[in-house]
């Protein structure tokens, strides 16, 4: 069955408003992890503008679950402009400190609004491999987030990878738009099926929510999906533990 991460972001981005540890991060994480959620996700971003640097800490100290941290490996360090929140020292400093379970590689800017586009692997695939050789030596199962670019998964699975998390944005747009969605998820149905023929796990994440999620989730050999930003929107009408259970519904799991 597909395993469900939540990711708390914007949890993050609500405690962030106010000079406050409320939302407390940990004490969300085990609230979904109580209800049933299978892993928990975090993107520390290099402005630290919703998870920080001391929530990874927090969490990596307490998870019983599996911890993915996302990021752009390529991140530098920079200096934290708020009073009492300690500076950013790099995305892969931070995943050598920690050791999370899987470090999914974003190849984001440190300014961007959001994740909005995979890897190009022609371009960069020489340095994620050795990003990727030595998540392996650290023991941190490593995931590329990838459009569903058939060539481009097959420079994934030359990196050494052992995941990749397919960016969904464009499907959950097919659907929301009623945009040829069934043909739309064809396309990552294929992709994922060439990844998984090419010895790459399938992970799914962006946009994904309760209206999506079910039929994305029919795609064989899907490992897990992260969700944050419709996760967190549902959670303020349903509440958290209602929430994981939903999307665990969604999953076609029992809960
Ligand atoms: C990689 C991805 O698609 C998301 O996991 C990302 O974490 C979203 O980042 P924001 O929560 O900052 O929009
Ligand atoms: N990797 C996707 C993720 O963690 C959350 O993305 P979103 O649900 O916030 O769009």
């Amino acid at each position: 069955m597909t395993a469900l991460s939540v990711n708390l972001n914007k949890i993050a981005l609500i405690r962030n408003s106010r000079d406050t540890r409320s939302p407390d991060i940990p004490e969300h994480a085990r609230i979904c992890i109580e209800a049933g959620a299978d892993g928990i996700t975090v993107h520390p971003r290099p402005d630290q503008r919703h998870i920080r640097v001391g929530d990874c800490h927090d969490l990596a100290a307490m998870l019983t679950v599996e911890f993915n941290m996302e990021g752009n490996p390529f991140a530098g360090p920079r200096r934290s402009d708020r009073p009492g929140v300690g500076d950013y020292p790099g995305f892969m400093p931070l995943v050598r400190e920690l050791r999370p379970t899987q470090a999914t590689l974003v190849p984001d800017g440190d300014n961007q609004l959001t994740s909005d586009h995979g890897f190009d692997l022609r371009r960069d695939g020489e340095r994620v491999a050795g990003i990727v050789a030595e998540l392996r030596s650290l023991g941190v199962r490593s995931s590329l987030f990838m459009d569903p670019d058939p060539d481009q998964i097959r420079l994934a699975a030359d990196t050494g990878a052992d995941r990749i998390e397919l960016y969904t944005e464009g499907y959950a747009k097919a659907v929301a738009s009623h945009t040829d969605a069934a043909g739309v998820l064809e396309q990552y149905r294929k992709a994922a099926a060439l990844a998984v023929e090419l010895g790459l796990g399938v992970n799914a994440g962006h946009d994904l929510n309760l209206h999506n999620l079910p039929a994305f989730a029919t795609i064989p050999g899907l490992l897990e999906v992260s969700i944050g930003h419709a996760f967190t929107v549902d959670a303020l009408q349903l509440g958290l533990v209602e929430t994981v259970k939903a999307y665990q519904r969604a999953l076609g799991k029992s809960a």
